[in-house]
């Protein structure tokens, strides 16, 4: 296999460094928006209701207007699965396009893990991350916002807009530690909130990766007349005794992380960023395969640095790159919410007490794509294949990579073009 080098060694790589924190910034000043400095101001202001009027012609979307477009809802409070409830929840979205007469152009977008709502556009105020699947939404691409509605949302728990650990409680403190455990089936069921409130019956399309393909067939098993197409992209019915094993270390690099503070760091000046560059440094090697890395990194030592000199600071070029994505994540990312994100994807099992996957599974009468990525270490394809035989109605789609798991955001034509072939079914 020969990797195309998409991003050659930086030669400023010294900018990174070994842990999360970049030089000159203390840690508790990230400019990540949930440092303990910042934290408040992260919360959104925008004016949320229930049953705030769907953007018509002024949601429209072009190219070129792609930040201030989120939007918020406050859909009351939510039940959770596993116990307890959120007394008031807000679910930060975007959309593009518009809803047509007959309610039936919809498509919802699920992100994983650590993305967001921002599918696609530029980074910018309340962006800090250009679009993840910035080419399939758009005038002639796979998503074209002329024919569809396009919905995507900020996951219940997350850090970037909808109501999570970093929100404030209804007593006006941050939820901290004390947020409760949230499984998939309550990400999904504050979506339903949400698109009840945004006056939507049914989804033409629910597709989502990874994490966001767990929400997406969440979605075709518990709410299947809602659902006329489910695609699922690098995923699983079920999290696998493997992937837990692999968040286990995560979890615990952040918990163990002084800084975290049992999860109320918000108020202490300090916030577990080494411990978060530790989860994303050890996540992201799951995320890629071992050939690649060898293929671009090699034994290279990153440009001016010795890394077989005993007692230094010198790296190799792959551990500048681990660096430079564990910083690029603490800058961007609350570490409580990848603690409660991690654990809903844990949880994952659209068997749970509905019999088992297989009976699960047949209740879906949504016509699904199940997307494997050839390489995919940590969602291999046999998961794929399992899902697809289950599923009543199933088309099998295959992603070729030299990526691994990240090839459902790398290869964005492969996965455009799967997307116009299950829309146009
Ligand atoms: C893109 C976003 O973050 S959007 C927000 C939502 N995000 C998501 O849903 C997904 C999160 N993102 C990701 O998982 C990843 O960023 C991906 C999969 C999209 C990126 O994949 P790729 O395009 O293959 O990027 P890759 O893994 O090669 O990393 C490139 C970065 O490593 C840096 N890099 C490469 N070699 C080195 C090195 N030796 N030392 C230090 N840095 C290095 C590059 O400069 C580049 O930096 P930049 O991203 O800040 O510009
Ligand atoms: N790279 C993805 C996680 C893998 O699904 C993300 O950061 O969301």
């Amino acid at each position: 296999m020969t990797v195309t080098d998409r991003h050659p060694a930086r030669p400023d790589g010294a900018a990174d460094t070994h842990g999360a924190v970049v030089p000159g910034q203390a840690s508790g000043q990230t400019t990540s928006g949930y440092g303990p400095t910042s934290r408040l101001r992260s919360v959104p202001t925008g004016t949320a209701s229930r049953g705030e009027e769907v953007p018509r012609s002024s949601g429209a979307w072009h190219e070129g207007d792609p930040v201030g477009q989120r939007r918020f809802v406050d859909i009351g409070g939510l039940d959770l699965e596993r116990g307890g409830r959120l007394s008031q929840v807000r679910i930060a979205y975007e959309t593009w396009g518009t809803l047509n007469a007959s309610r039936d152009n919809v498509i919802l977008v699920e992100h994983a893990l650590t993305g967001d709502s921002h599918v696609s556009g530029e980074a910018g105020p309340g962006h800090p991350s250009p679009g993840w699947w910035n080419a399939l939404i758009g005038a002639g691409r796979p998503v074209d916002p002329d024919e569809w509605f396009v919905v995507a949302s900020n996951v219940l728990g997350g850090c970037q807009g909808s109501t999570g650990p970093s929100s404030l409680a209804p007593d006006g403190r941050p939820w901290g530690s004390r947020f409760p455990y949230v499984t998939v089936r309550d990400q999904v069921a504050a979506e339903a909130a949400l698109l009840d409130a945004l006056g939507i019956d049914r989804l033409a399309a629910v597709v989502g990766g990874s994490m966001g393909g767990m929400r997406a067939l969440e979605w075709a098993v518990t709410e299947p007349e809602r659902v006329d197409r489910c695609l699922v992209l690098a995923s699983t019915a079920y999290a696998t005794a493997d992937q837990i094993a692999w968040c286990q270390p995560q979890l615990l690099a952040i918990r163990q992380d002084p800084d975290f503070a049992g999860g109320d760091y918000y108020e202490t000046g300090r916030s577990p960023e080494n411990g978060l560059g530790l989860a994303r440094r050890i996540a992201h090697i799951t995320y890629r395969t071992e050939t690649e890395l060898s293929e671009r990194f090699g034994r290279e030592a990153q440009l001016g640095e010795d890394p077989l000199r005993a007692g230094d600071r010198g790296r190799f070029a792959v551990e500048s790159y681990l660096d430079h994505h564990a910083g690029k994540l603490a800058r961007r990312f609350d570490a409580n919410s990848y603690l409660r994100l991690t654990e809903a994807m844990n949880s994952h099992d659209v068997g749970r007490d509905r019999g088992g996957v297989e009976a699960a599974l047949s209740r879906v009468s949504a016509d699904c794509t199940v997307v494997s990525v050839d390489t995919d270490r940590l969602y291999p394809p046999r998961l794929s294949d399992e899902l697809h035989r289950a599923l009543p109605r199933s088309t099998r789609a295959h992603i070729t990579s030299d990526y691994g798991h990240d090839g459902f955001l790398i290869e964005e034509d492969q996965v455009g073009e799967i997307i116009s072939e299950a829309l146009a079914r």
